[in-house]
């Protein structure tokens, strides 16, 4: 059962303790940073640094200037000097401003970067993962928290090096200013302590909220995604969907909003009045320089620069400490996206993984093969034994729901049995390096998926590797029917197909599953299955299909799920699933002469056709 959204706040509440835990992943990320570009992260650094030290040297001229002016009303200063000065003091301002341009250049470019290699890392992590965890909804929340924090990362990114440079700033302010008065930093801790535990505590507050409500986030994408979408339009409008689906997602919506909006009024409330305390150690400070001017122990110059110094330090100081606990807040993300790199698939090669036969020689053997989906409570196979030897076809029947799918998944070790075992030519599937075993077992899905991509790649998809060997891609069409099909787009093969994009054609159910066929003759993989990808054509042409099928691809081991029986009829073996167990099981023939369960649909079936 879901959890509830309060227990789950409670338990995504993020202490100090995690957010520190969380900043190890700082170094882990510096790394990725450097590998995406060193030359631009070098240039980043130095840049910084040079622009870390001119507030400071713009300060001190500007003190220098003074000096000098007031020296000039006495009658004792130099001319040449102050005007020199005053030049220095243009050119620093340049300068500032030419690094700040080159410093958010090169930001910008950096964080472009990493936000594709990290794109790329989590798409290739996917890639690798089982398909069961993708059926996981814990999964998919690692995997959107992963995926959304793209902008965190950048963000990350700018206050890493941002972080740097104020330090190098505060430093060189601090120490010019401990030259004059020391006492300044001690109330410029004053000043910016209350307010960096505040700005840190509703940090904390905002991680938790937005992390506790990562599977509404995804549920109001989804509904964002079915209220206006090519592939739900027809339904929402047929049905009058439109209302249920915008009012489910404002409610939704506006509960965030409300949340959010609390929080983010305290942090305001809170936030004013620790301001204030700040501006009044400001002018505390400034009060204590004054009195030193007025009693001749510094001059007007050194107000000046103290007073500027004093200012910016508490500005810098109160980003610095701010920037710590945004950076640890963000840094929690990071660990999202660690997180999500470190999950590792459950089935995967064995250390001592045998290769798959170059040919198969005996088949497949399934030795009480039992079945349950992650969280499901009844089997949907269960004890389930047989033989399929190579170059059989086998079909399989049963009613929705029996298993025939499930035990596709399993021949394909997209899952694994819960118990018993399935062993090809006498060893146990799981022996087998699985990239081998997969581009052995080519499946077409009921589900197949419909790329918005032109013809020959949606053919291509069975083998994606030969997408440039048109004459392959032209022969499986040929092959699977779907030559007819594309002959009549205006594009022929590089006809776009679907409706998502600009010039697009869409094709019949019918059409599309033509498509897909001819990806199985692109497989040419050992075992081929059709799993229904057939359902859209009539009963006859559907055979024809079949019938094609088994003879171009004759030699090879088959397995064919089809809910006609003049299909069916066709394969040299028929297994019957009832409850994902074994009901019957022989050729055509034989279990017509049985009488059970097939022989009562088949005749059902042949009935409706007279
Ligand atoms: N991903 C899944 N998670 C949990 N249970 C599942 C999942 N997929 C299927 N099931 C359950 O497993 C059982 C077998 O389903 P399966 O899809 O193998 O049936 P099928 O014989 O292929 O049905 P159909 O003829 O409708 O395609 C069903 O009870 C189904 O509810």
């Amino acid at each position: 059962m879901a959890k509830s959204r309060a227990k789950r706040a409670k338990e995504e509440k993020k202490g100090w303790r995690d957010q520190l835990a969380a900043l190890k992943n700082v170094p882990l990320f510096l790394q990725l940073i450097w590998r995406t570009s060193p030359q631009l992260t070098l240039t980043n650094v130095v840049l910084r640094i040079l622009q870390a030290a001119l507030p400071t040297a713009i300060l001190y001229v500007g003190k220098l200037i003074i000096d000098e002016v007031l020296l000039l009303l006495e009658g004792s200063g130099d001319t040449t000097f102050l005007w020199q000065m005053v030049a220095l003091e243009f050119g620093l301002a340049l300068a500032s401003d030419l690094l700040s341009r080159g410093i958010s250049l090169v930001d910008g470019l950096l964080t472009d970067l990493i936000s594709n290699t990290t794109s790329v890392e989590i798409m290739r992590h996917a890639a690798t993962l089982d398909l069961y965890q993708f059926e996981d909804a814990d999964f998919y929340d690692k995997l959107e928290r992963a995926r959304q924090s793209t902008s965190r990362r950048s963000i990350l990114l700018s206050q890493l090096l941002a972080q740097f440079q104020s330090l190098i700033t505060l430093l060189v302010l601090g120490v010019s200013v401990i030259a004059f008065n020391p006492w300044l930093i001690l109330l410029l801790v004053l000043a910016v302590l209350p307010s960096f535990i505040q700005e840190n505590y509703f940090n904390q507050q905002k991680y938790s909220l937005t992390r506790s409500w990562t599977p509404e986030r995804r549920e109001l994408d989804y509904l964002r995604f079915i209220g206006a979408s090519d592939v739900t339009a027809k339904e929402v409008k047929i049905f009058g969907l439109a209302n249920f689906i915008t009012d489910r997602f404002e409610e939704l919506s506006m509960k965030y909003y409300y949340l959010n909006r609390n929080l983010s009024i305290r942090r305001a409330g809170w936030g004013a009045f620790f301001g204030g305390i700040s501006s009044l150690t400001y002018y505390g400070a400034y009060v204590l320089i004054i009195l030193q001017t007025i009693n001749g122990q510094i001059s007007v110059g050194t107000l000046t620069f103290l007073a500027g110094a004093f200012r910016r330090m508490q500005q810098g100081l109160q980003t610095i400490l701010s920037r710590v606990a945004t950076i640890g807040e963000n840094a929690l993300y990071l660990q999202d996206l660690f997180d999500f790199l470190k999950i590792r698939p459950g089935i995967a090669d064995r250390s001592d993984a045998i290769p798959f036969p170059a040919k198969i020689k005996k088949g497949w053997v399934f030795e009480n093969v039992s079945f349950r989906y992650p969280g499901a409570e009844k089997f949907a196979i269960e004890d389930l034994s047989f033989e399929l030897p190579a170059g059989t076809k086998l079909a399989l029947v049963g009613e929705n729901g029996a298993g025939k799918t499930t035990l596709v998944k399993l021949l394909a070790r997209l899952y694994e049995p819960t118990s018993g075992r399935i062993l090809l030519d006498g060893r146990d599937l799981k022996e087998y390096r699985l990239a081998e075993l997969r581009d052995n077992v080519g499946v077409i899905f009921q589900d197949f998926f419909r790329y918005q991509l032109t013809a020959r790649e949606n053919i291509a998809v069975g083998r994606i590797e030969e997408l440039e060997e048109a004459a392959r891609i032209e022969e499986s069409a040929v092959k699977s029917l779907a030559a007819e099909v594309i002959d009549g787009l205006p594009e022929k093969y590089d006809q776009l197909l679907g409706r998502r994009f600009a010039g697009a054609m869409d094709l019949s159910g019918g059409q599309w599953q033509k498509i897909a066929l001819a990806r199985a003759y692109m497989r040419d993989a050992q075992l081929l299955i059709l799993d229904e990808p057939t359902s859209a054509l009539d009963a006859r042409a559907e055979y024809e299909v079949f019938q094609r099928f088994t003879e171009l691809i004759s030699g090879k081991s088959a397995v064919l799920i089809s809910h006609r029986f003049s299909t069916v009829r066709m394969a040299d073996v028929i297994l019957f699933l009832e409850f994902g167990k074994r009901l019957e099981m022989g050729s055509h023939e034989e279990l017509i002469e049985l009488g059970g369960r097939y022989a009562e649909l088949f005749n059902l079936q042949a009935r409706g056709y007279q």
